[in-house]
């Protein structure tokens, strides 16, 4: 519901439009429960005013890195702060200690690599600008400080970004409880991320939503030792779409692994 309370006669609000979502405009006049509203792209709508919501005029128009230092906290307000961010290729926005990720559906590697991770190590969460390595170096720091365990749940509909974001999230547990890859030959972190390929072969499938969609849950546990250095891990799967195995409707695929198994070279399969 709207806050009524708040619109008057020259109130700038946002109105539910069937193809932008979201539209902006003035109230030129109020009857009753009825306002009338002009839109900033030229059209007049009577809406009912509890179905309106008043826009913060004086928003930065960058945008905020924290929902929580919003004036309005209503969904045309969020989600356009979210596109106003997304336009300036900042994908992460904070909602207080939540972070919030728009997939921004392309390669975005500077976001990603070793200097970044350096800059996220230690640094106060919110110092530096949204990010999943501060939600992982938070999450490390706890565990080190606290001497206790923590959780990072990662969640969204199918194709909004759980599997890249988890993978980037161990990337950063890796760099930062990694031994260097000594006698022993493959350390813990490498066989961890090296799993990846092989659970996605055998659990992930081309959906109408998503390319290469997780058809099961995973509870990856990572395990470090009493310095903060990986010591151990355990990937548990569940809930895996198995029906998929003997039914897939056109456009969606079976799981990568039988494609794979068809395009190998016949000494491999022999
Ligand atoms: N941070 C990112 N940077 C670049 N591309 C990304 C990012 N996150 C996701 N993507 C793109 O979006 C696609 C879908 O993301 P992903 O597989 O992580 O979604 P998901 O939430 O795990 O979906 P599902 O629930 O279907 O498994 C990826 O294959 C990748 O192309």
């Amino acid at each position: 519901m709207g806050t009524p309370v708040n619109i008057i006669v020259g109130s700038h609000v946002w109105i539910e439009d069937p193809e932008e979502a979201w539209m902006d405009g003035e109230v030129t006049e109020i009857k009753g429960r009825d306002a009338t509203i002009v839109t900033t792209n030229g059209k007049t709508i009577v809406a009912d005013i509890s179905s309106i919501y008043p826009r913060d005029t004086e928003a930065p128009p960058a945008g905020v890195d924290d929902m929580t230092k919003l004036a309005y906290l209503h969904e045309p307000g969020v989600l356009h702060n979210l596109a106003c961010r997304f336009a300036l290729n900042e994908i992460y926005t904070y909602t207080g200690n939540i972070l919030i990720a728009v997939n921004p559906f392309r390669r975005l590697p500077h976001l990603y690599d070793i200097h970044m991770m350096e800059q996220y190590k230690g640094a106060a969460f919110g110092e530096l600008s949204p990010h999943l390595f501060a939600v992982a170096d938070t999450c490390y720091r706890a565990m080190i400080n606290e001497q206790g365990s923590q959780s990072i749940l990662v969640s969204g509909e199918s194709g909004a970004g759980k599997t890249e974001t988890t993978k980037m999230l161990m990337r950063y547990l890796a760099f930062m409880g990694g031994r260097s890859a000594g006698s022993e030959g493959r350390t813990v972190e490498q066989q961890v991320l090296e799993s990846n390929p092989v659970l996605e072969a055998f659990g992930n499938a081309k959906t109408v939503k998503n390319n290469n969609s997780s058809r099961f849950g995973k509870f990856v546990e990572i395990q470090f030792d009493k310095h903060g250095k990986i010591s151990g891990a355990a990937v548990r799967t569940y809930l895996l779409e198995r029906s998929r195995v003997c039914q897939v409707s056109d456009p969606e695929r079976n799981y990568h692994c039988f494609y794979m198994l068809c395009a190998a070279p016949p000494e491999v399969i022999s």
